[in-house]
């Protein structure tokens, strides 16, 4: 028979923690492998549980352009949202804790999108760049091949880079001409001419000697990531490091993808059983 029982301090954390589960652990990596969170949590900030946040969340921005026709806007206008919605995203995120946000914002795929489009996209780059330059504490840097971007913005994003390099707030990772599948190919073009120079021996390559060539270096990888606009796919991004990561999809359009869906969200997160491929209880 199932117990529950609800911690003294409910007003600050009204959880019912099931102890069949053994969720009156202390340790977060107990609480990933055996158990989640009532579902009927409250989203005000003291009810996210600190401690089970997610460190590091990862976005794919999807729906602007329904957003905008669904108004009778041109597309342009939904790619608007872009800076105001990090900017909070950001915010939030500082209050809760995530140490790392990665942002899906142009493909390798995407310059297939009309020239008028991609032409705004690169312009509205620059704006969000020079923005983020001082907002907040922020650290921003970017991976993604960037030689194929517009001269201004690769200054914009150096500068960025460089101002906020000393920033030990949230760090903002922005994918911008990004693929998962061109960024492991240029890995293992990597370790295999290593491997030719005499560099490196075949039996030296690992996972831990892959990841140090992938553009995010895998530092943390992400813990959850979220897809706005309906759609149920990855989409080539971060097809490595997403290996174990907690999967999101919300209809929420990115233009409407504001603080409280964000942390229906993160709740969302905090009610998975993460495994990692071990025992289930
Ligand atoms: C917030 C903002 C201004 C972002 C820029 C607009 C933009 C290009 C968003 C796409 C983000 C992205 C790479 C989503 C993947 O979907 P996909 O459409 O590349 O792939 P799919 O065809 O599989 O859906």
């Amino acid at each position: 028979m199932s117990s529950l029982l609800v911690l003294p301090q409910a007003q600050f954390f009204p959880v019912s923690y099931n102890l069949d589960r053994r969720l009156l652990s202390k340790n977060s990596s107990d609480i990933f492998r055996y158990g989640h969170f009532s579902k009927s949590l409250r989203h005000d900030d003291q009810l996210v549980h600190p401690e089970f946040t997610p460190k590091h969340v990862a976005i794919i921005m999807d729906g602007n352009r329904r957003w905008a026709k669904a108004r009778g806007l041109p597309v342009q206008e939904g790619h608007k949202f872009i800076t105001p919605n990090l900017k909070n995203i950001c915010n939030v995120s500082t209050k809760l804790g995530i140490q790392v946000i990665t942002a899906f914002a142009f493909s390798t795929e995407n310059w297939n999108r009309s020239k008028e489009e991609v032409d705004f996209l690169m312009k509205l780059f620059e704006q969000f760049f020079e923005e983020f330059m001082r907002f907040g504490g922020v650290r921003v840097s970017v991976i993604g091949g960037r030689s194929k971007l517009p001269i201004k913005l690769q200054k914009g994003i150096e500068l960025t880079e460089e101002a906020t390099k000393g920033n030990k707030g949230l760090h903002l990772t922005m994918a911008l001409n990004y693929g998962g599948k061109y960024d492991m190919l240029q890995a293992t073009k990597s370790i295999a001419s290593k491997v030719k120079d005499g560099l490196i021996n075949l039996e030296d390559i690992n996972n831990k000697l892959f990841e140090q060539e992938l553009a995010t270096k895998c530092a943390k990888t992400p813990d959850l990531v979220i897809r706005t606009g309906g759609e149920q796919r990855l989409s080539n991004f971060l097809l490595w490091e997403l290996a174990y990561s907690e999967l999101y999809f919300t209809k929420t359009l990115f233009p409407d993808f504001g603080e409280e869906p964000f942390k229906e969200a993160i709740l969302s997160f905090q009610q998975r059983h993460r495994r990692f491929g071990g025992h289930t209880y």
